[in-house]
């Protein structure tokens, strides 16, 4: 079956590529990425100066599959690695490039973005508004008005189609609210969903530890436990943001997965923890796994059944 899709107006030759922050941090990650069977990559959040994030152990897988725990602290090379990076892709290659930027600052970002602009490059920008793991750093996604103060400077500025990387929202109202400001930006052309469930806590029941050391053991949940958080969110800006894109992430384990985000309205999938604990032959199997689905179920693309989950 056709897997393929088109996102902010680049062709993906499948839908499937890595959430932000998994495989992407050093240009050996982002080869490990080229060279997997995904459809796209996507760069490690950047901030204007390198970091090197929290103290170990700030990521773990947790038990019987059911996800993770991270509290990475946004560790990066600094933008001006990406930038490089970015000047140097082939871009005849058919896998598109995504740069992630999550500057502390509006300044920040605005001086990325522009960095970027300036370079007239065929790189899609997805601006993070929802890393919960920087000590002392709110995260905008939850702050609707810092959200529309940051796109109406940054959307004028980027001027072509990018996307946003959003935290889960579990309240109909704020559904409503973010997609209220969304829509006023016409040049956003998708929203990703949804960053990892934040401030979540593991313990050891054995050593009744923390079983992450950063901020008390609290991080952001990924993985199969954030399924079904991930598929309302995509669901609910699917229906609320007509003309934008749905990228949708969390929870996908599988082909079957990937096929709930697709009929929930996902346009791209992400995939974070089972790049993670896998690796990035993920990519070949869940590809496989999702269109043998598709010939089972006798869709022959995408379009054939996105957005169309079926209410009662
Ligand atoms: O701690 C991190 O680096 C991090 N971890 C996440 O789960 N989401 C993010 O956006 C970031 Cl920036």
């Amino acid at each position: 079956a056709d897997i393929s899709t088109t996102l902010a107006g680049v062709k993906l030759p499948n839908l499937l590529f890595n959430a932000s922050g998994v495989c992407c941090q050093t240009e050996a990650d982002l080869k490990l990425m080229v060279e997997s069977e995904s459809g796209a990559l996507i760069t490690k959040s950047a901030t204007v100066e390198q970091r090197d994030g929290n103290p170990a152990p700030r990521y773990t897988p947790l038990p019987n599959g059911i996800g993770s725990i991270n509290s990475m602290g946004l560790p990066n090379e600094g933008y001006e690695y990406y930038l490089e990076y970015a000047k140097k892709y082939d871009y005849n290659s058919e896998k598109p490039l995504f740069i992630s930027l999550s500057g502390l600052s509006l300044d920040d970002n605005v001086k990325m973005c522009k960095a970027f602009v300036d370079a007239k490059l065929p790189c899609v920008l997805e601006i993070n508004y929802s890393c919960p793991n920087v000590p002392g750093k709110p995260q905008m996604g939850y702050d609707m008005e810092a959200m529309e103060k940051s796109l109406s400077v940054l959307a004028p500025l980027i001027k072509k189609p990018f996307g946003i990387k959003l935290p889960p929202y579990f309240d109909i109202a704020h559904f409503d609210q973010a997609a209220a400001v969304f829509n006023k930006f016409d040049n956003l052309a998708f929203v990703t969903c949804i960053n990892s469930v934040g401030n979540g806590l593991a313990i050891d029941f054995v050593t009744e530890q923390a079983l992450i050391k950063p901020k008390d053991g609290f991080g952001g949940l990924g993985g199969l436990m954030v399924l079904n958080t991930a598929l309302a969110n995509v669901n609910a800006f699917h229906r609320r943001l007509p003309g934008k894109q749905i990228v949708g992430v969390g929870g996908v384990v599988s082909g079957k997965e990937a096929f709930l985000h697709v009929l929930a309205g996902a346009s791209a999938v992400q995939i974070g923890t089972m790049l993670k604990e896998e690796g990035p032959g993920v990519f070949a199997r869940i590809a496989k796994e999702l269109s043998d689905i598709m010939v089972a179920k006798g869709y022959k693309t995408l379009e054939d059944f996105r957005g169309k989950v079926k209410t009662l």
